[in-house]
């Protein structure tokens, strides 16, 4: 499978390791930075060329890291067609694929191990979505979203919660 990943300073060592890991995996990997390790850089244009490149390129997955993971999942959300999940465990991992169909996972590098940070995300590789007809209704309206705000739309309405039942009305 091809991966695009990207961190900042805080994620630049893991990535390295990251990137040796899911090679000798057979996996091809595309770095989108930061390519030097400079301790003031900004995540957000490394992040988001990752997702810009997950989205125009079909069946591929990203990895973002950072210290935490919060700020690079943030801002591989920001792109169209993106669905980044902060995973923390081997379960968000796999849940953020089955579940969320994520193409994107957010890794926080100063919050786990070299060995359990791999773990996490060999995790989130592996597990395919479920496909399950309620996710996808689920992501489907994310989507739709993304189209309507693009038109200036906003949200659609949310739909009227049912008017409480009368148990004077029931049959049985
Ligand atoms: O995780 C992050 C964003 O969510 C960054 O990697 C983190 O904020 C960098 O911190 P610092 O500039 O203090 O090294």
């Amino acid at each position: 499978m091809r991966i695009h990943i990207a961190s900042d300073h805080a994620g630049f060592e893991f990535k390295a390791a990251l990137s040796e890991h899911l090679t000798g995996r057979g996996h091809e990997v595309i770095d989108h930075g930061a390519f030097v390790y400079d301790p003031q850089d900004d995540y957000p244009a490394f992040c988001l060329a990752c997702g810009e490149a997950v989205v125009a390129d079909a069946g591929s997955l990203g990895v973002v890291l950072g210290g935490s993971g919060n700020g690079e999942q943030i801002a591989a959300n920001k792109v169209d067609g993106v669905r980044a999940a902060l995973a923390w465990s081997v379960e968000t991992a796999q849940l953020a694929r089955q579940h969320n169909n994520a193409n994107v996972v957010a890794l926080g590098g100063r919050m786990h191990s070299l060995d359990r940070g791999l773990e996490i995300i060999d995790a989130f590789i592996a597990e395919p979505f479920s496909g399950d007809e309620r996710h996808t209704r689920r992501i489907a309206q994310l989507a739709d979203y993304e189209l309507r705000a693009h038109d200036g739309l906003g949200a659609a309405q949310a739909p009227a919660p049912a008017a409480p039942q009368d148990p004077a009305d029931s049959q049985d």
